[in-house]
């Protein structure tokens, strides 16, 4: 890996990509140089995987230019490979023959593909399984596959696509430290490389440069250039940093009000909320993001949404990486369960615009009670078919948590409390 120069291998500019109403790229750009690992980080629906694939002309941009150096893409772009977190190897065919695919596609004589394959799956540390079949394979040995097929064409960019997040943490921990290994010798062909992660450290371990993906809709929020020498250590202060830097670019909370679900409750039970706030509480009040997620083994996706949930209440207060305590997180956290009920049902009354509205719903019906099927299709209007379900899920727990509402799922009704 050597420092980035100023060739661009592939430039995304002002990039937008709608599905139907869904705008899932706004304006987007970025550039990939020429030697450079950079990362692209963002929440779960951020569009991480819409951006790769645009990058790689798997799909079109609705508007704006993806370029391969300086060619507008029309099609797939011919210099890059991609590897997927779900594999994607052919299972009736052997390790051999799945590598070789990359190569057939290309025209390249059977002999050659014979022998770019072999020397492929020996760099990857597949020496000896050639003729094995996917299925007999563990999960990492069949990631190292999926390296190999990518890698075998020599690649002018190599794309990945969550290519460790399958894995256990040690196997995921190897591969990662191979493929550095690979990158940092310079005989290796591929010199540049995006990958789409939900791992912070993942992203700072391996990349020069981090992006962090905002969503709804999906724009560029952050960069933050990796300024450490390799292998980089975990426990050091300045990765730590880092670190703490990236939470609080994904947490900022300064945003130009362009987000269309402003109302949308994160996607955070009253157990975690609770259990997160005890925490903080047990902490002296205060604590960074990187040290609850290492402690409740937590990844960015489920940690995300509880700090959100716990912000909107207005329990804890965002300050820099880390959160903070507010007076009312403090009497909620010493409350006995009565009285932290009916805080919480204050709180969400006052705060939760979503769970309010569905009370407010059942007040003005005849019988305090609502089919749970029209509440559904009102929010399926509002967030789209994706998103309904999960709305109902959290304004149901929160509502009955609170206990300002009860749902019977026999009899589909929705009522207060
Ligand atoms: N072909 C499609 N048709 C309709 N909607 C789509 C399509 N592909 C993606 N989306 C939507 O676009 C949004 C972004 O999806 P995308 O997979 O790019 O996000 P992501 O950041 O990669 O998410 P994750 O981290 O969960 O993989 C999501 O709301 C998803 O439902």
């Amino acid at each position: 890996m050597t420092t980035a120069t100023s060739t661009a291998v592939i430039s995304v500019e002002n990039v937008y990509k709608t599905f139907g109403d869904l705008t899932v790229l706004d304006g987007v750009s970025l550039t990939l140089h020429d030697g450079e690992i950079v990362a692209l980080l963002g929440r779960s629906g951020s569009g991480k995987s819409t951006l790769l694939r645009c990058l790689a002309g798997l799909t079109a941009a609705t508007s704006g230019t993806v370029s391969y150096r300086g060619d507008a893409l029309n099609g797939a772009n011919p210099g890059v490979s991609m590897v997927f977190q779900s594999f994607a190897l052919l299972p009736w065919l052997t390790v051999q023959e799945n590598v070789e695919l990359g190569l057939q596609a290309l025209s390249v004589p059977a002999a050659q593909r014979r022998e770019r394959a072999l020397a492929a799956l020996d760099m990857i540390g597949l020496d000896g399984f050639e003729s094995a079949y996917p299925r007999e394979l563990s999960g990492g040995m069949r990631q190292r596959v999926g390296f190999a097929r990518a890698l075998v064409v020599e690649p002018d960019a190599l794309l990945m696509d969550e290519p460790f997040s399958a894995l256990d943490v040690l196997t995921s921990e190897n591969l990662r430290a191979e493929l550095l290994r690979l990158w940092q010798d310079p005989e290796f062909p591929t010199r540049t490389g995006l990958i789409v992660t939900h791992n912070i450290e993942e992203a700072i371990q391996l990349a020069d440069r981090v992006l962090i993906l905002d969503s709804n809709p999906g724009r560029i929020k952050g960069e933050l250039t990796i300024d450490l020498a390799h292998p980089r250590d975990r426990r050091s202060p300045e990765f730590e940093s880092y670190v703490d830097t990236v939470y609080e670019i994904l947490t900022g909370h300064a945003r130009d009000g362009s987000r269309q679900t402003i109302d949308a409750l994160p996607a955070a039970n009253t157990g975690e909320i609770a259990g997160l706030i005890e925490l903080l509480h047990h902490r002296g009040g205060s604590v960074g993001l990187a040290e609850i997620a290492d402690e409740l083994r937590y990844e960015l996706d489920d940690l995300l949404p509880v700090v959100d949930a716990v912000v909107m209440l207005k329990l804890a207060l965002p300050r820099g990486s880390g959160l903070q305590l507010s007076e009312q997180g403090r009497r909620f956290a010493s409350a006995d369960i009565l009285r932290a009920k009916e805080q919480f049902a204050t709180l969400v009354v006052e705060h939760a615009p979503l769970v309010r509205g569905i009370v407010k719903q059942l007040r003005r019906s005849d019988n305090g009670a609502v089919r749970a099927d029209t509440i559904l299709d009102d929010l399926r209007d509002t967030f789209g078919d994706a998103s309904a379900r999960s709305q109902f899920d959290t304004a149901v727990d929160w509502g009955r948590y609170s206990e300002l509402l009860e749902y019977d799922v026999g009899t589909n009704r929705i009522e207060l409390a």
